[in-house]
């Protein structure tokens, strides 16, 4: 299977001409809208069928109790289906054996760092995700990781803004706040009590870790994976399923220490037995979330390869009103429609990823536009 790259570093691309920077321009795109795809399916499968599992599991009618159990196993859940990655990672090609240098230990040590570093950070947002998800203040919170992501984008990743990218960022904004979809394990509003500092600090800490993640993820590809140069010094998609793979694999380690430690695995059995539909059904719909899960962070991890953290998160919020269209349709939520509201939220998502589409379009051109310029110059000389 043909690799993929990323936008070339600059001295590459110098030494490109302008009829295969085209060719590869073309390649990226093509590769952008593949992985907002996954990102769109992922989060539209994961929506759909956690909605599924809540209205099963007899939630909204459980008391305070148990509102908030089963949080370990979603957060495993989240991460556990990365083997099925495995023979994709193998499929795609390695890069010419020339290109690849030998690894210093010193290499080996900061990869490994990267990845369980990521790992536990991956594990502490899907745990507090799970949790965080289950209190009614979290559709608030999550335009508040934008926020954040765009924060760390700055000052982590060094990115640079213009007037596209805020734009986008502001219509996103709106977009995730009036266009949330329905969640049916999220309490009725009079059951919960008045906020503590533990609830906010489990809505806080989720949106913190996880912009802060995307962030790191990038500047490991960056820093860490092309600059060890174990696959050349050239982006390519293996990079992607081999985090994943790997930060995964920690995540999980986690989870279901987590899991054993609370003693949460007791609940299982009796979890599945009050499935209203049966036990067969209890475990496809974890496979199905397992695997959905799975198709969103590979399509999530291939944006902020390509293009950016920040990229990604947008996509990611911008999915919220066509997930919310979806959840109305398949769902019979009692005052869940799609008012004007959720359709002026579609729209400025539809304004927000073509106002980033627009910013990158522009970047692009202008890499050809120097391209030809330096060629012209030589040519002359
Ligand atoms: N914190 C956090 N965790 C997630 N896991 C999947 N999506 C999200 C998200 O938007 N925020």
């Amino acid at each position: 299977m043909e690799e993929f790259q990323g936008p070339e570093p600059r001295g590459q691309m110098m030494s490109e001409n302008p009829r295969s920077l085209e060719l590869n321009q073309r390649k990226w795109w093509i590769s952008v809208f593949f992985c907002g795809f996954l990102i769109f399916a992922g989060d539209s499968l994961v929506m759909l069928l956690l909605n599924f599992f809540y209205v099963q599991d007899n939630r909204s009618e459980s008391n305070q109790d148990r509102q908030y159990k089963g949080t370990w196993t979603q957060a495993l859940i989240q991460n556990a289906a990365f083997p099925i990655l495995i023979p994709f990672f193998f499929k795609f090609s390695s890069p010419n054996p020339e290109t690849v240098s030998n690894q210093t230990n010193n290499g080996w040590f900061r990869v490994l760092s990267l990845y369980v570093s990521l790992g536990v950070l991956v594990s502490v947002y899907s745990k507090l995700y799970a949790l965080a998800k289950l209190y009614v203040g979290w559709g608030i919170l999550v335009s508040t990781q934008l926020i954040l992501t765009s924060l760390f984008s700055a000052f982590i990743n060094r990115l640079k803004f213009n007037r596209w990218i805020i734009i986008s960022i502001i219509f996103t904004l709106a977009a995730d706040f009036f266009g949330s979809p329905a969640f049916a394990g999220t309490p009725d509003e009079d059951e919960t009590d008045a906020y503590d500092i533990k609830a906010w600090l489990i809505l806080i800490f989720p949106t913190l870790a996880f912009s802060l993640s995307l962030c790191l993820m990038q500047l490991g590809f960056e820093k860490v994976l092309v600059k060890t140069k174990r696959y050349g010094n050239k982006k390519v998609f293996r990079m992607v399923l081999e985090m994943q793979i790997c930060v995964s694999f920690i995540a999980t380690l986690v989870c279901t220490v987590g899991l054993f430690a609370s003693g949460e695995f007791k609940e299982l059995k009796g979890d599945s037995e009050r499935f209203k539909k049966g036990k067969t059904y209890y475990i496809l719909s974890l496979v199905g979330l397992a695997l959905s899960w799975q198709v969103w962070a590979v399509g999530l991890l291939g944006l902020v390869l390509l293009v950016s953290g920040l990229f990604a998160d947008v996509v990611h919020m911008c999915a919220s009103p066509v997930v919310a269209l979806l959840v109305v349709l398949a769902f019979d939520f009692m005052d869940d429609d799609f008012g004007w509201q959720r359709r002026g939220a579609l729209l400025g998502a539809v304004l927000a990823l073509a106002s980033y589409f627009y910013s990158l379009h522009k970047t692009k051109k202008k890499e050809i536009a120097e391209l030809n310029k330096r060629e012209n110059n030589n040519s002359e000389a």
